[in-house]
């Protein structure tokens, strides 16, 4: 398995693990407080920044259970961190509930982080592209069993 190095900015904060063995995320803890008001973003720090090797890139990712429960996401969802990248890994809360602020107190487990390998290419112009079935349909051109919104 890849060992990545960690930095505790926050000692009272865990290091990032793995909360069941196949889980694909590990949960990212506020190191401070937030206030989100109805519609509101927050910036919250998370205390921790990390080393990703070239090839990898790690991704922050909304927790469902805070979603449902709260309305509670990520703006940029999910959110890039780069190999390079040596700051404190920080995440864009907001809530998206109409009617209830939400709190967020120091500790709680705000989003989680997926590491993935990402490839590097490069890009190399060309006139015209090679041609598929979908061809340069999208957004909703594809027919078959009903979509949301179709009743029929
Ligand atoms: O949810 C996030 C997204 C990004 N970052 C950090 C790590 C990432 O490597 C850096 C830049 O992110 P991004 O490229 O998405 O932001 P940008 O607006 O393009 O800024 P930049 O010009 O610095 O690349 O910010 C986080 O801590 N959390
Ligand atoms: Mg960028």
């Amino acid at each position: 398995m890849l060992e990545i190095a960690v930095r505790r900015l926050d000692p009272q904060l865990p290091v990032p693990a793995y909360a069941h063995p196949g889980d694909a995320g590990v949960d990212l803890h506020a190191a401070a407080p937030a206030t989100l008001a109805p519609g509101e973003r927050v910036l919250v720090p998370t205390g921790i920044a990390i080393a990703l090797p070239d090839g990898y890139a790690a991704f922050v990712h909304p927790r469902s259970g805070l979603a449902l429960r709260h309305g509670l996401s990520v703006v940029n969802t999910p959110g890039t961190v780069d190999a390079g990248y040596r700051g404190e890994i920080k995440v864009l809360l907001v809530n998206h509930d109409l009617r209830e602020t939400v709190e967020v107190a120091r500790g709680d487990r705000i989003a989680q982080l997926v590491v993935q390998r990402v490839e590097h290419v490069t890009f190399r112009e060309v006139e015209s592209l090679e041609d598929t079935s979908r061809g340069a349909g999208g957004y909703g051109s594809t027919g078959g069993h009903r979509s949301v919104g179709e009743h029929r």
